[in-house]
């Protein structure tokens, strides 16, 4: 975090340079016990300073405060019950060590401190005090408030300058808290405090009351207690009631599948489980299982055939049904739909593709029929994605990774990495299907998600790695990003992790394309595929220099690249493709440098056209007569945009299929003898690029009087823009007719 000179230094915000430093002298010590130069009195004044520092910060509009949130060396979660545990002092507590097979006990004794983690000084019943970060965050709660019990399992030390040492806790499930602040905890204990006995009834009208305010955890708290303290046979109805608001509460506290549960122990074959099957139903479709959702409503509507609220629910399970089973999706609703929320309400559809082995690149996503041109293969909602959308500009939040040295250069990575730990520690239903994704060479316990102390076993640095090889770049609506002439469109960028879509390989020429719809990606290919094909997406775009790209591949996913352009560009000696990226470079520098405009003067025009010409030459004929040539690509594009502007239609038209030819859509592209446009899908780079090119070249025609040219670049473009726009929703806006 930048420092200001008038202010104190903030002492919990060292920074990645700070925290490797300080790990190095800790690693000297370790196994030592540190020593304490700080009493309590210290720790909490410099815990204030550090609070009111953030409360300055956040006033000071004119100064961007960057968290740098820090990732420290891995090391793995506990998988050993509380009660297998032994209780230790914090005065036992050593540097550098993970105190495996032990706990301790303390309270927290301060606000919290929360900016780029989360920070408070815990004291034990001998009156020891130690400082305490969770380097994991919860947005839907705020943590750690003042007066909570946390008992921390295997608790690890570090040593630290400005505090003699700290207690670090990366894994949510190392830690449980007793929170001071909760409404359940309080509440109970006042009402205990108040009556000796207390009735079954007395805790559900608790409970009924925690509910009408909103409080749905003590609501559930008290049925709970309600349902516990009743006898087995003679209050049947009564639990059964108890269930039935116990059930309800948990819907609207998100807890979905006890709320399925509950629903379902509330049945007593009355005209009650009426409501009961209603509320299963709904639970089971957030949960998203819309078949077993259907069959509750329709149970449900059995017995009441004139609920309206039942029969929209069933008719809104039907639409989803449909999505998830035959692909049908109102894609004009979703467009709309996402202009006011990002977290749209759709099912899967996913029976085009299914998980097998490849024979090179571990699992990978299959055809399980034929597929045409442009049909779907798969649409699947995110699993996670956080409302970061940003432009190039400075980050707010920086993660740094102690075990890569690597740091993250947009602020939806962070925040994508917290909220998946978050997910997947509130929803342990989730844990099986992420674990399973691609984490590369990081050593798993094998205990991931299982549920220990009521909570499932969430590695956080098991998160991380699954985060970097399955992530994906997702604008808000793709068709956005065709912006050519088209000034309202906003192109920022999140990150996100589907779980399906995970299983695809990387190839630089692939065979689909993927395009987002607020957090729905809408996967097509590009040209028919028989049944069994390996789908590939691109990874990224791919750089034009085939030298470059070699070594970008092993250092970020760990594999090299054998697609069909990188095999073939090894056909060419590296000394030629050096050649070739240095005259890029060239041109990019000596005649690219002005923005493509009516004012070029025809000598600059004419040399890129003559350097243009060389960079051709370099390329030979056995190596590239089937393969995309991406070093012509921009100098292609320059003089198609300067003729677009000098209104030279035939050389605009004629550059346009340059483009085209040098993403890899073939050579003889148009045959103006036979008025025929056809292009080779298969080996072409579909892309934003492309589809312009396309729009270009149709305009030229038109100008130029080819009409069935111009018809035939339009069919191309409008194929293009189902794959890159997710649907043809909108194509007049960027097709003119
Ligand atoms: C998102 S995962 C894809 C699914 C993965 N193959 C699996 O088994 O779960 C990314 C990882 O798949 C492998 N991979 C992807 N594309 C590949 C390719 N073209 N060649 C070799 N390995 C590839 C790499 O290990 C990469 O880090």
């Amino acid at each position: 975090m930048a420092q200001k000179s008038n202010i104190l230094i903030n002492t919990y915000e060292q920074g990645p340079d700070k925290e490797q430093a300080v790990h190095k002298l800790s690693n000297s010590l370790a196994g030592e016990l540190p020593t304490r130069n700080h009493d309590t009195e210290d720790l909490l004044k410099q815990h204030y300073q550090n609070i009111h520092h953030i409360e300055d910060c956040e006033k000071d509009t004119k100064t961007t405060w960057a968290k740098q949130i820090v990732i420290p060396i891995a090391y793995a979660p506990c998988v050993t019950p509380l009660d297998q545990l032994n209780q230790i002092s914090l005065s036992d507590l050593k540097v550098e060590t993970h105190h495996r097979g032990s706990f301790i006990t303390a309270t927290t004794i301060t606000l919290p401190y929360n900016f780029s983690s989360t920070v408070t000084i815990i004291q034990e019943v001998s009156t020891v005090t130690a400082v305490l970060v969770l380097g994991f965050q919860d947005d839907t709660i705020s943590p750690l408030p003042q007066n909570s019990t946390v008992a921390i399992k295997e608790p690890y030390v570090q040593l630290n300058e400005n505090s003699d040492y700290v207690i670090r806790v990366d894994h949510p499930s190392d830690i449980a808290v007793l929170r001071g602040d909760d409404p359940a905890v309080s509440m109970i204990m006042q009402f205990v405090a108040e009556k000796k006995d207390i009735k079954p009834v007395e805790w559900r009208s608790e409970g009924d009351r925690a509910f009408l305010e909103g409080k749905y955890s003590s609501a559930i708290e008290c049925y709970t207690q309600a349902i516990d303290a009743s006898l087995p046979l003679e209050e049947t109805i009564f639990t059964q009631d108890a269930y039935r608001k116990r059930a309800f509460a948990n819907l609207l506290a998100h807890r979905y599948q006890a709320a399925k549960v509950d629903s379902l122990s509330a049945c007593s074959g009355t005209a009650l489980d009426a409501k009961a099957y209603f509320t299963a139903g709904r639970a089971c479709y957030s949960l998203r299982s819309y078949s077993e959702s259907k069959s509750y409503l329709e149970k449900s509507l059995e017995l009441e055939p004139t609920d309206i609220k039942a029969r929209k629910e069933l008719n809104r399970i039907l639409i989803r049904l449909d999505e998830q089973e035959n692909g049908n999706y109102d894609f004009a609703q979703m467009i709309r739909e996402q202009e006011s929320k990002i977290w749209l309400d759709h099912a899967d559809f996913t029976a085009n593709v299914e998980v097998g082995m490849t024979e090179k690149s571990g699992r990978g996503l299959f055809t399980t029929k034929d597929i045409a041109a442009g049909e779907i293969l798969m649409s699947e909602k995110a699993f996670c994605l956080p409302d970061k959308y940003t432009g190039d500009g400075p980050s707010d939040t920086v993660l740094f990774n102690l075990n890569n040295n690597s740091r993250t250069p947009k602020a939806a990575q962070p925040a994508l990495f917290r909220k998946l730990v978050q997910e997947l520690y509130h929803n342990p239903q989730l844990c099986k299907d992420f674990f399973d994704l691609d984490g590369g060479e990081y050593v798993r316990n094998g205990k991931e998600g299982d549920i220990i102390d009521g909570v499932p076993i969430v590695d956080a640095f098991l998160v991380e790695c699954i985060r970097l090889k399955n992530c994906f770049s997702a604008p808000r609506l793709s068709r956005n990003l065709l912006k050519r002439d088209c000034p309202e469109v906003e192109t920022h960028l999140t990150t996100a992790t589907w779980l399906r879509a995970s299983y695809t390989n990387h190839s630089c020429v692939p065979n689909c394309g993927r395009a987002f719809i607020g957090d729905m990606m809408i996967v097509r290919a590009l040209h028919a595929l028989p049944k069994g094909t390996e789908i590939t997406h691109q990874y990224i775009a791919p750089d034009a220099s085939t030298l470059f790209r070699r070594k970008g591949f092993p250092t970020n996913w760990g594999f090299e690249c054998a697609c069909r352009l990188c095999s073939g560009e090894r056909e060419s000696p590296d000394t030629i493709h050096t050649k070739r990226t240095d005259l890029a470079k060239k041109i990019k520098k000596e005649a690219l440098k002005m923005a493509p405009t009516s004012k070029i003067p025809i000598a600059n025009i004419r040399t890129v056209e003559r350097m243009m010409r060389k960079l051709e030459d370099l390329h030979e004929r056995s190596v590239y007569a089937n393969l995309p040539r991406l070093t012509l690509v921009h100098p292609s594009i320059w003089l198609m945009e300067v003729y677009r502007f000098s209104k030279n239609y035939t050389k605009m038209v004629r550059y346009a299929i340059e483009v085209l030819k040098n993403f890899g859509f073939g050579d003889n592209i148009v045959d103006i003898d036979n008025n025929n446009f056809s292009m080779k899908w298969e080996g072409g780079i579909v892309n934003t690029e492309a589809f312009n090119s396309l729009v270009i070249a149709a305009e030229g025609y038109d100008m130029l009087g080819k009409s069935v040219l111009a018809e035939g670049c339009r069919a191309a473009a409008k194929r293009m823009f189902l794959v890159l726009a997710g649907s043809e929703v909108g194509i007049e806006r960027f097709l003119p007719a």
